[in-house]
């Protein structure tokens, strides 16, 4: 199996279980691991035999600024449903960190998996 990570991508969205929270855009930093369905772009060097990483950023980034979700995990999940639904790919890891919410600790949030990794 092949995997596209990407690591600690910064994204602007509103998150949070108060309403306050929400009001205001913060970053978060997400770290992704994507299996890919085959590895033919290892042969073939084409941009189209695989997923363009570029283009899964642009797409979190663009669904997490118009959404607002009140938890870390269900924000996760969108982007991991995203990311099977538009790119095809079988198994996704993604970390999702909301850094100086609370005193004391650099960052909280979740690691969470969806799909077969053993299908690629
Ligand atoms: N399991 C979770 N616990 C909490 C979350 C969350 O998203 N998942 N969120 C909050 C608040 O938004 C907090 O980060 C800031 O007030 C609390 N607990």
């Amino acid at each position: 199996m092949d995997i596209i990570f990407l690591s600690e991508v910064k994204v602007e969205t509103h998150l949070g279980v108060p309403d306050w929270e929400r009001l205001v855009a913060q970053t978060i930093i997400l770290d992704i691991e994507i299996a890919m369905p085959h590895s033919h772009s290892c042969q073939t060097d084409d941009i189209t035999d695989t997923i363009d990483y570029g283009v899964v950023v642009s797409r979190i980034r663009e669904t997490l600024t118009s959404k607002s979700f009140k938890l870390v995990e269900a924000l996760a999940e969108h982007i991991c449903q995203l990311i099977m639904g538009e790119f095809g790919a079988p198994w996704v890891k993604l970390r999702v960190a909301k850094p100086g919410i609370l005193p004391g600790l650099k960052a909280l949030g979740v690691v969470i998996e969806r799909g077969n990794r053993n299908l690629s």
